[in-house]
């Protein structure tokens, strides 16, 4: 795709579209609960919808009525057996979610992914279910394909977490619904909680202490009517679209706030951003805004600690900004950006160092050198939405006609990227 940029103004007012990780926790929950789970503003995109096929593939019925989801929970114990392996795409939270379930079931699975989802590290969840009981088989120890064996005795651990996982704690959380006793998961830095809040919401006995999580598995989860928040990572590229772009002054409605996730506007208001944050509100267990965003003289800053967790989705586009910026941005403590659909930390330093921006790779993230100058260029997708979605906002940036080699990864977590994106300019006048 071809991208005339170094005049574009974003106006106008989008909602967000529904967050991926709450989409799929709420067919996951809904799946192995008691009743009928509705869910309302679920994600309908390729990561998503493969969860909701790997459920229907162990007999669980789900319908959809004009954008509404049904699930007819089986309870704990009633998924079956599917026909077929389990078929889980690009979703590194559905393979390493379910996997949790897996292991609790009385028949063995096999689950695998593409290409991307081959490449990335599953002894993380492998090592804690197994301490629990379960019984799961791998290449080389770490990488999908998983069979999943059934075992028969499983029981709650006391898990302490080397790195900040919230794909890890969901994967031990779920399988401790199945374990006899009580299970404890305590993180170094606190993750997104989206599967606490779920949780406790349908009713499982949970309790969340700073970085400590207690489980006792005496309480099965009853299904609830779900209202899916919008996904504050997917709508990261249009804040940041709207900051670095001149003139430019947005409204979206309807963004996801919980503190685990909005580590990008904590960061993007160190950097001075003109963000304003209103009409705030909860629904199941979730902050929910609204956020007006205008064109903003942004300076350079430390990311590091405790935030990454709060915004490892968003450095990519995170790295935009800064090479926006006035001075000089440093971003460490971010290694687990190298096992991401891509190595996010290379990716976004090539692209970003082909238009021209003085950016450095280190070991655990990047050094950024902000400028005013970014120039048009070819620029790669590497097979990942994020740095696709994020070399677009930059390309819109830049002077001069860039292009980028795919788009198609943005089906993964945004299908309606362009649409939005049309909201806010007529796309065709700078394709
Ligand atoms: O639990 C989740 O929904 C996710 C957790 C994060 O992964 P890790 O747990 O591997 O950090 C994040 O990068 C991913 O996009 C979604
Ligand atoms: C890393 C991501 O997702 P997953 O781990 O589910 O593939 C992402 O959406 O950026």
């Amino acid at each position: 795709m071809n991208i005339r940029g170094g005049n574009i103004t974003l106006k106008g007012e989008i909602i967000a579209p529904g967050d991926k990780s709450i989409s799929h926790r709420a067919i996951m929950l809904g799946a192995i609960s008691e009743g009928e789970t509705i869910i309302h503003n679920f994600l309908f995109s390729e990561d998503c919808i493969n969860t909701i096929n790997i459920f229907e593939d162990m007999g669980v019925n789900i319908k959809i009525d004009n954008k509404i989801i049904k699930v007819k929970g089986v309870g704990l114990n009633g998924l079956k057996k599917s026909a077929k392996k389990l078929y889980v795409g690009n979703s590194g939270t559905t393979i390493r979610l379910v996997s949790g379930i897996l292991s609790g079931q009385k028949f063995s699975t096999e689950i695998l992914g593409d290409s991307s989802i081959n490449r990335r590290p599953m002894k993380r969840i492998i090592e804690p279910l197994s301490m629990m009981g379960a019984n799961i088989k791998s290449k080389d120890g770490n990488y999908p394909p998983l069979k999943i064996l059934s075992s028969n005795k499983l029981n709650g651990i006391k898990y302490k977490q080397n790195i900040a996982s919230a794909q890890v704690k969901s994967s031990i959380m779920f399988l401790s619904l199945y374990a006899k006793g009580i299970t404890k998961i305590i993180e170094p830095y606190k993750s997104r909680d989206h599967t606490e809040r779920m949780m406790k919401y349908f009713g499982v006995d949970i309790v969340q202490k700073n970085n400590t999580i207690i489980i006792n598995p005496k309480i099965k989860p009853l299904a609830k009517e779900v209202i899916v928040p919008g996904d504050i990572s997917s709508i990261s590229f249009f804040i940041v679209g709207a900051l670095i772009l001149k003139d430019s002054h947005i409204t979206i409605r309807n963004v996801g706030y919980n503190i685990t996730r909005r580590g990008i506007i904590d960061v993007l208001n160190t950097m001075g951003a003109n963000i304003k944050i209103f009409n705030c509100r909860n629904k199941n267990n979730e902050e929910i805004v609204d956020m007006e965003v205008k064109y903003s003289r942004l300076n350079g800053v430390e990311i590091k600690g405790e935030v990454i967790p709060r915004l490892i989705d968003e450095i990519p586009i995170i790295a935009v900004a800064a090479s926006c910026a006035e001075g000089k941005t440093v971003i460490k403590n971010a290694s687990e950006l190298k096992v991401k659909e891509s190595n996010r930390i290379f990716s976004t330093v090539q692209n970003l160092s082909s238009m021209g921006i003085n950016i450095e790779e280190t070991d655990d993230g990047m050094i950024i050198n902000g400028s005013n100058k970014i120039l048009a260029a070819s620029l790669k997708s590497y097979g990942d939405h994020r740095i696709v979605m994020s070399m677009i906002i930059a390309a819109f940036k830049a002077k001069g006609t860039s292009n980028i080699d795919d788009i198609n990864s943005i089906e993964t977590s945004y299908p309606d990227f362009f649409k939005t994106l049309n909201k806010l300019i007529d796309f065709n006048e700078f394709k």
